[in-house]
């Protein structure tokens, strides 16, 4: 290598260094117009490169999208669209034909049996998220499939699965039961609150508002809107601004979202604010099943305490009662007025508590389990941690029972035998998984 050339590569010139000598100068400008010119081509190149890699990289990701889409859907086609229009067959006069969103969750299980025992037609949908033990969630879809309901594996947020269903299936009803449920885990995971209870709610109001006929709405609202209400028991008319968890927050705002499409789309809303909910095939994480499953396996059990040591309660419904509650709210609904994504009239927009009216203490709950498991549990008192919990819930279920005849029938005391007899049948996941130690 020559000399210079060596230099310039050890001490890369800059113009001023050659500012006084001329030929220097026009040496070195022709140098870097050289350079210039090799690296702006070099870089060219590189650029074409760069976009050839992009495009042949987009290009390979669709044909993945859509051969993984076409090889891996859970969704479409003609199989599909056959097992869900049989379910959505209805077998009486009079009948209807419900989309039962989280149809593989505790109440959706239930109530999507019983419609389909009395000849109505049932399609359901479930995304079968792991925020309790999914396996639980797969039996009831097994239960449901062994009566002839098909549940569909989908999520409400996904308006392609939920347009398909509708375009297979001109749904009368639909009852929406699909959330984000549990009041404290709100603290530890409060956007999936939002995603379920808040998006995918509107996602599935944006479905109904324009499907033709549009169905009418049953859907979950909850007692935890009444918060800091100290009003017993809790009626309709009272306040509800006032909510103690975002759960609460996020029920509350669904029944703002529906009434908003009530207003402008004449969609038939019925919200049912359920007040803790118990029974056969529960959510294990509710407080009468962790409590159950520790107690049988040998650990304690945390009870909460309200101010000034006041036992906390709550207005137990037994689960076939919440389900007669279903039925007589989507029978009474009254129809959509909208047609073409369009109000035609007005709808009927309506509220009802569905409780037992009869609250019980959480220190009473654990000493019905006890004599029911014959086992005695290890309690730990402590203070109520301020993470969204109520001291008491009461309902008053006047209008449910003038409106559609709702009158539940089961204490907790004949529930919770129930509940743990089915914990200890063996044909089932009860106890097998979800109970024994
Ligand atoms: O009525 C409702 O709307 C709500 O009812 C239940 O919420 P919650 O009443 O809090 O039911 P549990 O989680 O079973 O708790 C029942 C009682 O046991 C207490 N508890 C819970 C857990 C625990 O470890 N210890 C304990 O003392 C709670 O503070 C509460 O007073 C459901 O989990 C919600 O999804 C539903 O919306």
């Amino acid at each position: 290598m020559p000399a210079a050339d060596l230099e310039d590569e050890l001490f890369p010139s800059t113009p001023g260094k050659f500012k006084g000598e001329r030929n220097a100068h026009y040496y070195f400008m022709n140098r870097q117009l050289h350079r210039c010119f090799a690296s702006t081509s070099t870089m060219f190149l590189w650029a074409l490169f760069l976009i050839a890699l992009t495009a042949s990289y987009l290009s390979f990701q669709s044909f993945v999208d859509t051969g993984s889409r076409y090889f891996s859907a859970s969704w479409g086609g003609i199989q599909w669209e056959n097992n869900v229009r049989k379910s959505a067959e209805i077998r009486r006069s009079g009948g209807m034909s419900v989309l039962v969103t989280g149809a593989a969750g505790f109440v959706g299980s239930h109530v999507s049996l019983a419609l389909k025992k009395r000849g109505d037609g049932v399609v359901g949908i479930d995304n079968f998220n792991n925020y309790y033990d999914p396996s639980l969630k797969k039996a009831r879809k097994t239960l449901l499939s062994n009566h002839g309901v098909f549940v569909v594996e989908g999520d409400i947020n996904d308006q392609k699965i939920l347009e398909k269903l509708f375009d297979t299936v001109a749904f009368t009803h639909v009852l929406h039961l699909a959330a984000q449920a549990g009041v404290r885990y709100a603290i530890e995971n409060p956007h999936s609150y939002v995603h379920s209870n808040i998006a995918g709610l509107v996602s599935l109001l944006e479905v109904c508002k324009s499907a033709q006929p549009q169905p009418s709405i049953v859907w979950a609202s909850s007692s935890s809107v009444y918060g800091l209400n100290e009003k017993s028991p809790f009626s309709e008319l009272d306040r509800t601004d006032r909510p103690a968890s975002l759960y609460a927050a996020t029920k509350k705002a669904g029944e703002e979202i529906t009434h908003t499409y009530n207003h402008i789309y004449g969609l038939s809303i019925t919200g049912l604010r359920f007040f803790t909910v118990y029974g056969p095939w529960g959510r294990p994480d509710m407080a009468y099943f962790s409590f159950t499953r520790n107690i049988l396996q040998g650990k304690p059990i945390t009870i909460y305490r309200g101010k000034n040591g006041k036992e906390l309660a709550r207005d137990f419904t037994y689960i076939d009662d919440v389900v007669k509650g279903c039925l007589g709210a989507l029978d009474t609904s009254g129809q959509s007025t909208g047609t073409g994504g369009k109000k035609r009239g007005p709808a009927p927009y309506r509220i009802f508590n569905l409780g037992n009216t009869q609250p019980v203490t959480v220190p009473t709950l654990v000493g019905i389990l006890e004599k029911n498991l014959k086992v005695k549990a290890k309690k730990n008192v402590v203070e109520m941690p301020g993470n969204g919990d109520v001291p008491f819930t009461h309902a008053n279920i006047s209008l449910a029972r003038r409106d559609f005849g709702y009158k539940p029938t089961t204490d907790l005391q004949t529930g919770l035998k129930k509940f743990v007899r089915w914990c200890g049948s063996s044909q089932i996941l009860g106890r097998k998984i979800l109970c024994d130690p």
